[in-house]
C-alpha cells in the first residue's frame, strides 16, 4: 500500500493546530496557542500570515519532520464564496478570495494560503476541506428579518460534520438518517441543526449571530448598536473588532482563554462567573432554537470544541437542554484528522477534488 504523509493545517482564532499524518496515521501533532495580545499586534488577518506560517515551518523543523518528504499540504478553508462540503484544490482563484476574505475575516483563511506556499515549495498539491462557509441552509433561514440583510451560513463545518458522523457511527447509525444539534465552542461558536445529513440552519459564528464566544459578541440588541456605531466614538474597523476579536470574554474579563476564566472563578471573582454562566445560559438558548428547527425530532445534541472540556460550563448548559435530547460531549475536535480523511482521499483517487470557481 502506497504511503501518503500530509501535513495539515488548522489556523483558529486562538491557536494554530498541525500535525503529519502518515496515511491514516498521526506521526505529529502541536497546538500552538496565541493570546489576545499576542495577535492583537496584527491588523487584519492577512497581516498574521508571515507569522503564523514561521512557527509553523520552525515547529517541523524542531520536530525533525522534513517538507520535501511531504506528499500534499491540506489547510482548513476559510471565508470563500458559499460552496458545498468536500476537498477543493488550492487554485488562484480560490488563493485571490481568502486573501480578500469575500465573506469575512477568520483566521482559517490563511489555511488553504499557508498551505499553497508549503507545497508549491516542493511541486506537492495543496487543499482544503469542508471550509467555513459550507452552505446547505434551507431557504426559510435565510431570511433575516430585514430585506437588505440575508442570513449566512458560517459553521465550524470541519468539526461540526466529523463530530456528527462519528457519533452516528457509534450509534450504528448514518449521519444521514439523524437529526442532531451541534453545539461548537472554540474560540467562535457555532450551533447548527443538522437534518439527516445537512446543517440546514447554524448561528453564524463570525458576523454576530448566536451567543458570544470567547472572542465574539454574538448577537446584540440591534438599536444599542446602531447608536453605538454613529456615536463618533468608533471607527468601523474598531466595532468590527469589538464583534469579532475583542468581543465576549475579551469584552468582559480581557481574556480569549476559558482555562484563565475558570482560575478567575476559582479566585473568587463573581463577575468572571456570572459572564462565564452567561456565555452557557446563551449557548443552552441556541440550542432550544435549533430544536425547533427539527420541530423536537431531535436524536442527539452532541457539544464539542475546547471548552467541552470544562465540565462546569457543559453542566451548565446540560442543566437547561436535556429535556429536549440526550447530551453528548466531544472534546477537543476532530478538524485534523477530518482535513487528512479529505486530501487521503483524493490522493488515493477515490474522489476527485472539486474545483473553486
Ligand atoms: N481543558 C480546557 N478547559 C477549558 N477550556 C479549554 C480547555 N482547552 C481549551 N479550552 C478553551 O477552548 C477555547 C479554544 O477552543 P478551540 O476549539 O481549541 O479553539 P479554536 O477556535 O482556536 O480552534 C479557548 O477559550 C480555550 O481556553
Ligand atoms: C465558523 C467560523 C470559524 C471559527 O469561528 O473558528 P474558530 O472558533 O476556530 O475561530
Amino acid at each position: 500500500m502506497e504511503i501518503y504523509r500530509l501535513l495539515v493545517i488548522n489556523p483558529g482564532s486562538t491557536s494554530t493546530k498541525i500535525a503529519v499524518f502518515e496515511n491514516e496515521n498521526t506521526i505529529f501533532e502541536e497546538t500552538l496557542r496565541h493570546s489576545t495580545e499576542e495577535l492583537s499586534k496584527y491588523e487584519k488577518i492577512y497581516d498574521q500570515y508571515e507569522f503564523r506560517k514561521n512557527i509553523i515551518v520552525e515547529s517541523l523543523k524542531k520536530n525533525g519532520i522534513e517538507i520535501e518528504s511531504l506528499s500534499a499540504v491540506v489547510g482548513r478553508g476559510g471565508m470563500l464564496k458559499p460552496i458545498e462540503g468536500g476537498t477543493y484544490s488550492v487554485n488562484e482563484k480560490m488563493l485571490e478570495d481568502l486573501r480578500i476574505g469575500v465573506q469575512g475575516q477568520h483566521a482559517s483563511n490563511l489555511g488553504g494560503i499557508i498551505a499553497h506556499e508549503i507545497a508549491a515549495t516542493i511541486g506537492k498539491p495543496s487543499y482544503i476541506v469542508d471550509p467555513t462557509v459550507v452552505d446547505e441552509m434551507e431557504d426559510i433561514a435565510r431570511i433575516s428579518g430585514m430585506a437588505d440583510i440575508k442570513r449566512k451560513s458560517v459553521v465550524h463545518a470541519l468539526n461540526q460534520k466529523a463530530i456528527a458522523r462519528k457519533h452516528a457511527s457509534k450509534q450504528e447509525k448514518k449521519y444521514e438518517e439523524m437529526n442532531l444539534i451541534v453545539a461548537h465552542l472554540g474560540g467562535g461558536i457555532s450551533v447548527g441543526a443538522h437534518r439527516k445529513g445537512r446543517i440546514i440552519d447554524v448561528s453564524n459564528a463570525l458576523d454576530g449571530e448566536g451567543p458570544f464566544s470567547p472572542e465574539r459578541s454574538g448577537g446584540l440588541p440591534v438599536g444599542d448598536l446602531i447608536r453605538l456605531c454613529y456615536s463618533g466614538k468608533y471607527t468601523l474597523d474598531e466595532m468590527m473588532k469589538k464583534v469579532k476579536g475583542n468581543g465576549g470574554l475579551v469584552s468582559y474579563l480581557g481574556t480569549n482563554d476559558a482555562r484563565e476564566v475558570d482560575k478567575m472563578i476559582e479566585n473568587g471573582n463573581e463577575e468572571a462567573k456570572l459572564v462565564y454562566e452567561a456565555m452557557a445560559y446563551q449557548v443552552a438558548k441556541e440550542i432550544g432554537s435549533c430544536a425547533a428547527v427539527l420541530k423536537g425530532d431531535v436524536d442527539g445534541i452532541l457539544i464539542t470544541g475546547g471548552i467541552a472540556y470544562d465540565k462546569m460550563f457543559i453542566d451548565w448548559i446540560k442543566d437547561r437542554v436535556e429535556f429536549i435530547s440526550n447530551v453528548y460531549i466531544y472534546p477537543g475536535e476532530d478538524e485534523l484528522t477530518a482535513l487528512a480523511e479529505g486530501g487521503l482521499r483524493v490522493l488515493r483517487g477515490e474522489e476527485s477534488p472539486k474545483e473553486y470557481l
